[in-house]
């Protein structure tokens, strides 16, 4: 398991992390979500030895991470840092030669990931005359190219279309399926929604929602309800018990439940008003469970 156990840590004075602690099993892909500065990449750097924590500190299977740990860990950076100038491929063999990987193996890997994530590169050209999405691809190269046995990613989907999004996503899939840890930051929720084993949504430098998607629902989302009612008099949403109103077109109004809101009392408050067409309940997306999670 990786495990982030109570990290905190203060940029002059002022704190982001505080007392952050989250875990990873094997086999499970977690998606590291907050705001903007909410502290994601801090805490992904203290993981790899980046920076220091004040306290607190970082466990794989069961051992704080040192420079040996460390090795077997594939880390993509947010700062990305490849060297624009060197060739790809010569980039990905030498990372792999510094992870003791002998260079016939490293070159060999170097060729079938680039092969397999089709990145297509002339022999000569630079990273850097390469598409940012190409890039992107060669950065997860990096990371995987030591077979590392825990994976964080810093919002490695960011700038990706939609063909690129999909490959990345199979890779961080197929580790998960062996086995492997990978927590990833993202801001894109539909994605981490639908990817995701588990998700933990950071706020202030501490967790203030984890789980799975189905157990935050449960948790910290709350459902909306759609109601159409003929015959009803003006204004007839706001009339209804225990919700809030979030829009109104025609003869249909969206609600927002609360916590303690009673559906069977909604139901029976909206036929005394007017004549029943539609009751629907939704479930909340992750970003709603996000916004919530803000704002409460
Ligand atoms: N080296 C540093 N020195 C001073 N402040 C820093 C440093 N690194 C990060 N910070 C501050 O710490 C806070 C958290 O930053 P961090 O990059 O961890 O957030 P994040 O959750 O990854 O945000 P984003 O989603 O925007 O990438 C921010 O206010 C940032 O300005």
């Amino acid at each position: 398991m990786l495990e982030f156990d109570g990290l905190t840590k203060s940029f002059a004075g002022r704190p982001v992390l505080r007392g952050l602690s989250l875990a990873v099993r094997p086999g499970e892909l977690y998606g590291f979500c907050g705001a903007n500065g909410a502290g994601k990449t801090t805490a992904m750097r203290i993981a790899l030895g980046v920076l220091a924590p004040d306290a607190g500190e970082v466990r794989w299977a069961g051992r704080r991470v040192d420079a040996d740990v460390r090795r077997r860990i594939g880390y993509m950076p947010e700062e990305r840092g490849l060297y624009g100038k060197m060739r790809p491929r010569d980039q990905l063999v030498y990372f792999a030669r510094l992870s003791g990987i002998r260079p016939d193996v490293a070159a060999r890997r170097a060729d079938e990931w680039l092969e397999r994530l089709g990145v297509r590169v002339g022999p000569k050209d630079p990273l850097e005359r390469l598409s940012l999405g190409n890039q992107q691809r060669v950065q997860l190269i990096a990371a995987l190219i030591a077979e590392p046995e825990v994976l964080i990613l810093d919002e490695p989907f960011s700038g990706l279309d939609p063909v690129a999004t999909d490959a990345m996503a199979g890779v961080l899939a197929e580790y998960r399926d062996r086995g492997v840890p990978v927590l990833f930051s993202s801001h894109q929720l539909d994605l981490v929604e639908r990817l995701c084993d588990r998700v933990g949504i950071i706020r202030d430098g501490v967790i203030v929602a984890e789980g799975t998607v189905a157990e935050l629902r449960r948790t910290a989302g709350r459902p909306e309800v759609r109601i159409t009612l003929t015959g009803a008099p003006e204004n007839w949403a706001r009339m209804l018990p225990g919700v809030d109103v979030v829009a109104e077109t025609g003869d249909t109004a969206t609600l927002r439940t609360r916590p303690d809101t009673d559906l069977g009392e909604l139901l029976d408050a909206a036929r005394s008003l007017g004549e029943l067409q539609h009751f629907g309940r939704r479930e909340p997306s992750l970003a709603e469970i996000f916004r919530e999670a803000m704002a409460a």
